[in-house]
């Protein structure tokens, strides 16, 4: 169980987070969505006792995050945003240095990891792509068997058979019992691992939801191609929201359910429909105001 209390550090001007109070239970893997700069990582540094406080507390399993700092290396596995490592290592050096570093012996979890996400532990890291060396991150997050893993933007440089992997791997540490922290920008790659989502502005947690609330808030955004110019111009006659127009073209906006728009789209002659890649302010107008930066 991790506990958040009143928790704030701030770095001035409006920097840092801010008076967080909540909980994450024991198998849930919970989601922090914010945009850049929001807090993520600094949440992270906290829990990981790497930095004070400056009001409140967070602990993990009813022990202060602050105080017991020196023993949460054991307790919890950490992938970084952009993971760094020993370069004269090989990945195999790198998953037994993490273990001794945590008095474990076993690197069998490691091992297992990295040939599920299809690692050669026998490469020297400096030869290693972006890809595989975020791999090496997440094996050595979760070498030592740890009760809480933190997740900082995992999938980024991952591919889609990697991405998949992960997310198997991420449900089975929720079904053994440990507490998952994964920490995005991006709705779309939380919605499929995360069972809570809270988001995070400018150091706030503006929302805690569970994914399906969430995704019924979500506003989405949609160019639609029509047969002709003429097909669009009839559109633009219908009940929708409607953001922009170019010739057959008609970007629209829609909340939440696409179900009850599909019946209108059926009057046209729609040759296509592309999704517009949104950043979560966007995607939750909502929560963010419409502001662009967090
Ligand atoms: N050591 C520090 N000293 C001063 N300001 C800091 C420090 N660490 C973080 N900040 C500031 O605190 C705010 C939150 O930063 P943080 O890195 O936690 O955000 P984030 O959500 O992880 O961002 P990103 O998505 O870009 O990684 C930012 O305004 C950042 O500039």
């Amino acid at each position: 169980m991790i506990r958040f209390r009143n928790l704030t550090k701030s770095y001035g001007t409006g920097r840092g987070v801010f008076d967080l109070s909540f909980e994450i239970t024991d198998g849930e893997v919970f989601g922090l969505l914010g945009p850049e700069n929001s807090g993520k990582t600094t949440i992270f540094s906290l829990l990981l006792g790497f930095s004070t406080p400056g009001n409140g507390w967070c602990s993990v399993d009813g022990r202060n995050c602050h105080d017991h700092a020196k023993d949460l290396p054991c307790q919890i596995g950490y992938l970084p945003e952009q993971p760094e490592f020993p370069t004269a290592m090989t990945g195999l050096q790198y998953l037994r240095f993490q273990t001794a570093v945590r008095e474990r012996k076993s690197i069998e979890k490691g091992i297992r990891t990295a040939q599920r996400l299809g690692l050669n532990l026998e490469e020297k890291i400096t030869k290693l792509s972006p890809m595989d060396k975020k791999k090496l991150g997440i094996a050595g997050a979760l070498v030592h068997d740890p009760r809480v893993v933190l997740l900082d933007e995992p999938t980024r440089d991952l591919d889609q058979a990697a991405r998949h992997c992960l997310a198997e791997l991420i449900r089975e540490e929720k079904e053994k019992g440990k507490s998952v922290v994964w920490a995005s920008r991006e709705f779309e790659e939380m919605e499929r691992c995360c069972d809570r989502i809270g988001m995070l502005r400018r150091g706030n947690l503006v929302n805690i939801d569970d994914v399906a609330a969430l995704r019924r808030q979500k506003r989405q955004s949609y160019i639609l191609t029509f047969s002709s110019e003429q097909e669009a111009v009839g559109f633009l006659k219908e009940n929708v929201e409607v953001q922009g127009v170019c010739g057959s073209q008609v970007t629209v906006a829609v909340t939440g359910e696409l179900t009850p728009f599909l019946p209108v789209l059926e009057k046209y002659h729609l040759m296509g429909w592309e999704k517009v890649h949104q950043p979560i302010e966007v995607l939750f107008i909502h929560y963010y105001g419409g502001e662009i930066r967090g």
